[in-house]
């Protein structure tokens, strides 16, 4: 996936909320490699993420998807900006996509693996349940979910738990490029670092490359080596975790490296 000066806007029907939310983002993710985003309420992080899981508006009419405004995002040496609605839901299906609001959106009406196996069944209705059944299992395990959720319905769970079985469900069709906003939303700090360490395990066996969203500096640093930092829409820090952090000069970032020092001082 290679960004080239990108930028995302809304375009709203209320003129005051048409606006340019993300501008000029580039970066480039070669296979395995893992980039974290990071950035405070607003940032633009949520308006990257959809846009590079190809959720925006490409002539589909909704309003509120975000839209490339400039520059250009090449996943898989397809540049997307313009595509048809057919070639980009094609492009997507090698994408897995956990939306920030990913647990809320699980279906009611069915069961956990129900929710985790609907990926399956979507892209082949006639897929074998045995081998379904199987992915679903693996990819449940290695969210550090208990088997018996599987049959649970997700209201029956915790919120933490549901943003696992959504994580999950990003990734059973075994993508190349997972776009995880927010993972550990909600996931208990007893079991998040072993979700993210889940997430690398899997790297390691699959070989996906990934963009990890979250407002937590720890997160991101557990799993990325890499990040991109965010203030209102613009780029303030890209590059190795270190090397953005060692001398900060935006203040932004100032405050995020002080908060890294305050946590490991605690
Ligand atoms: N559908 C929309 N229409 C118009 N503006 C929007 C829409 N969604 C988000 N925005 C605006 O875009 C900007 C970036 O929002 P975004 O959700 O990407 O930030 P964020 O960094 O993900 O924040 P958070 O961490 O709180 O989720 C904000 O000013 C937000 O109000």
């Amino acid at each position: 996936m290679v960004a080239d000066d990108l930028s995302i806007r809304y375009r709203s029907r209320d003129v005051r909320s048409r606006f340019v939310a993300v501008r000029g983002v580039t970066f480039d993710l070669a296979e395995g490699d893992f980039l974290g985003v990071v950035g405070e309420s607003g940032s633009g992080k949520s308006t990257l993420a959809a846009t590079l899981a190809l959720r925006g508006d490409a002539g589909s009419g909704d309003v509120s998807a975000p839209r490339i405004c400039g520059g250009s995002l090449t996943v898989d040496g397809t540049p997307v900006r313009g595509i048809s609605a057919h070639r980009r839901d094609l492009l997507r299906l090698r994408i897995g996509y956990l939306a920030q609001d990913g647990a809320e959106k699980l279906d009611a009406r069915l069961t956990v693996a129900e929710n985790v196996a609907e990926p399956i069944y979507s892209r082949d209705r006639r897929f074998s349940s045995r081998e379904a059944g199987a992915a679903v299992a693996t990819i449940v395990d290695a969210m550090r979910l208990p088997l018996r959720v599987m049959s649970r319905f997700p209201y029956e769970l915790s919120s933490g738990q549901r943003q696992r079985v959504a994580l999950a469900r990003a990734l059973v069709l075994e993508p190349r490029l997972l776009i995880a906003d927010e993972p550990t939303r909600g996931v208990d700090v007893t079991v998040r670092s072993g979700v993210l360490e889940a997430l690398l395990e899997l790297r390691a066996e699959r070989g996906f490359s990934a963009v990890i969203v979250s407002s937590d500096l720890g997160v991101i640093e557990q799993c990325s080596e890499r990040m991109l930092v965010l203030h209102r829409g613009n780029v303030v820090g890209l590059g190795p975790i270190n090397g953005v952090l060692s001398d900060p000069v935006h203040p932004y970032l100032k405050a995020l490296a002080a908060s890294r020092f305050d946590t490991v001082g605690a």
